[in-house]
């Protein structure tokens, strides 16, 4: 934590695209890499009406559009929350999404943040 704001945007984007890349290796069947079309899911977008995806994720980052931890975790969890509801329980969908969710969580709680916000400068 510096005084400086500059400084701390750009540790935040640090951290959060070193915890996007360790999602998106959860996912090594890309089905989150990019928005999920009504072509490949029919009436997805009636649907769903707010998608999110990894690709959206990264620009988000990109923009500075996180002011905080909190908020990227949030569109991390509509990713996969949109997956469990649109898709059926049985699906691979549903269970790559459920998976995902788990082990992002584990990822951004606070024991393994203790470790990641100890190693920044
Ligand atoms: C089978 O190949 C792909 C490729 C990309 C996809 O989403 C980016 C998906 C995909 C991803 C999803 C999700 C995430 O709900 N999905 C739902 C129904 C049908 N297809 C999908 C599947």
């Amino acid at each position: 934590e510096t005084n400086n704001p500059n400084e701390n945007r750009q540790t935040l984007q640090q951290l959060l695209t070193h915890l996007l890349r360790a999602l998106e290796r959860r996912d090594p069947q890309q089905l989150f890499a990019w928005p999920v079309t009504d072509r490949i899911a029919p009436n997805y977008s009636r649907l769903i009406s707010k998608p999110m995806d990894f690709e959206t994720i990264r620009r988000s980052i990109q923009s500075d559009l996180y002011p905080s931890l909190n908020a990227f975790v949030a569109d991390f969890k509509l990713m996969c929350e949109n997956a469990m509801t649109y898709n059926q329980p049985e699906t691979i969908y549903y269970k790559a999404a459920k998976r995902l969710l788990h082990a992002g969580l584990k990822l951004t709680g606070p024991e393994k943040l203790k470790t990641l916000l100890s190693a920044l400068p």
